[in-house]
């Protein structure tokens, strides 16, 4: 069996479970810019710190030239050839993990399947952003933060690491020599250092995850129920954001779903929940949970939020369960008191679909600045994001889609098309989306 050459540096900062204190400071990263201390739209953190575990870390980090950098190519190529055996690749990497570390099998859910695809998914994403300092960054602080709620700890990064190496080099063997090797050392050792001192940082003023009871439960179609909870201690978060939840009949299971109305002043968390098929965690949410029952909640994530420093439009459009973070952003224009346009085109297959409509109209009915049209599928003769052509122009409005894959993406295309320019655009990532409805097995 292959043994790693380069042995993983351990982290250098203390655990996150045990108090450590750290920052959020992603300096010193491939590029030899720092990072940003203001981080991007809809991210609450605080700055970055000082912290001497940080600096030291930076003089440890890679010191490489800014611009696509030597490592950076390696790590590309090995995931371009990782790609097509992805499957393979994971398996054999989670096999590994346990038989080295049967003690990091409890971390999981019993059932790996998808969980299979979401270390894909954080591999692809970070090569793909490997150059891109800001995003990646970001992307790993979130990572690093969410990967609390599972009793992640900074000692279990590196047998991680040494595990990835194992599969990598095994599956991808023809192009793999010690400068790959090398790479991937650096790189994963910078990139779980950022996880590990988001997550560090994180703990000083946030819990893991957060206990929720069950108030009230409401199904307002056979399949899609409005779930009302209240977390055990204050839960703040921005609307338009989403969190992870895991209920008791599927431990270790989490699935996203968006916060359907703004921060309300009883604490009170409301989502829209969506029984798909073969969907364990919605199902039980929708087929099972009562009131009294207890769920438990990550953090809040997400940067689909409203810029309360301009006054544009908002053009609004929600497919589906979609609509449940577009509720929460009407909810939060009209709480901000200033009046700007907003337009919610909210699309569902049938009438019937359109399952949370009377609160739509009762918003539009006590707010002159919003308007609401419904577009059903059986009816309108255009789908969803089509059906905004007839209107606009939108060139001005901030513009945020909420739905499922394909109508982000067409909705995407149809609004760069009508002239909106995509730095107006904004939805949760697509992958994101595809795991929330993540079918088991
Ligand atoms: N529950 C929640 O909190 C949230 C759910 N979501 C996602 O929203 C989706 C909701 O699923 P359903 O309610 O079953 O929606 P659905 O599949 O019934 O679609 C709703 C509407 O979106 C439009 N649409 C769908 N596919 C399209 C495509 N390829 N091109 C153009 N328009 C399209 C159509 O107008 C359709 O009626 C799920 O993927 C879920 O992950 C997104 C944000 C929040």
């Amino acid at each position: 069996m292959f043994e790693a050459r380069h042995t993983m540096e351990a982290p250098t900062t203390t655990s996150a479970d045990k108090g450590a204190s750290g920052g959020d400071d992603g300096s010193g990263w491939f590029a030899s810019r720092a990072y940003p201390e203001t981080p991007p739209s809809g991210e609450r953190e605080t700055p970055g710190t000082t912290d001497p575990a940080l600096s030291q870390i930076s003089v440890r980090r890679p010191a490489l030239e800014a611009g696509p950098s030597r490592d950076a190519a390696l790590i590309r190529r090995t995931m371009a050839e990782v790609a097509p055996i992805a499957d393979k690749v994971t398996s054999y990497f989670y096999a590994l993990l346990f038989v080295r570390h049967p003690e990091l099998r409890s971390l999981f859910p019993a059932a790996m399947d998808t969980q299979r695809d979401r270390l894909l998914r954080a591999l692809l994403t970070a090569a793909e952003h490997i150059d891109n300092t800001e995003v990646l960054v970001a992307y790993l602080q979130n990572l690093g933060r969410g990967h609390r709620k599972y009793g992640t700890r900074a000692e279990h990064y590196p047998a991680v690491g040494e595990c990835l190496i194992g599969a990598l080099s095994r599956y991808v063997s023809a192009i793999w020599d010690e400068e790959t090797e090398a790479a991937w050392v650096r790189a994963y050792t910078t990139m779980s250092q950022v996880m590990i001192d988001a997550a560090a940082a994180d703990e000083l003023r946030s819990p893991a995850w957060w206990y929720a009871e069950v108030v009230s439960h409401e199904l307002r179609t056979r399949d899609i129920a409005v779930i009302t909870v209240r977390p055990d201690q204050p839960y703040p978060f921005l609307a338009g954001q989403y969190t992870s939840m895991e209920t008791p009949w599927w431990p270790r299971v989490w699935r996203h779903y968006s916060f359907a109305s703004a921060p309300r002043s009883d604490g009170l968390l409301t989502f829209h929940v969506k029984a798909v098929p073969a969907g364990w965690v919605s199902n039980a949410l929708v087929h099972r949970a009562r009131p009294g029952d207890i769920i438990r909640l990550g953090p809040p994530t997400g940067t689909m939020t409203v810029d309360h420093t301009t006054d544009s439009g908002l053009l609004c459009l929600g497919g589906g369960t979609g609509i449940a973070p577009i509720k929460a952003l009407v909810e939060d224009v009209a709480e901000h008191g200033v009046r700007r346009r907003v337009e919610v085109f909210y699309g569902a297959r049938t009438g019937h679909d359109l399952y949370d409509i009377d609160t739509m109209l009762r918003l539009q009915h006590n707010h002159p600045w919003l308007a609401v049209r419904p577009v059903v599928d059986e009816q309108a003769r255009v789908q969803l994001p089509d059906a905004i052509r007839a209107y606009g122009p939108w060139n001005e409005y901030d513009v945020y889609l909420s739905g499922p894959p394909g109508m982000i993406r067409s909705g995407v295309h149809v609004l760069r098309n009508v002239g909106v320019p995509s730095e107006r655009i904004r939805h949760d990532s697509v992958e994101e989306l595809i795991l929330a409805d993540v079918q088991g097995p």
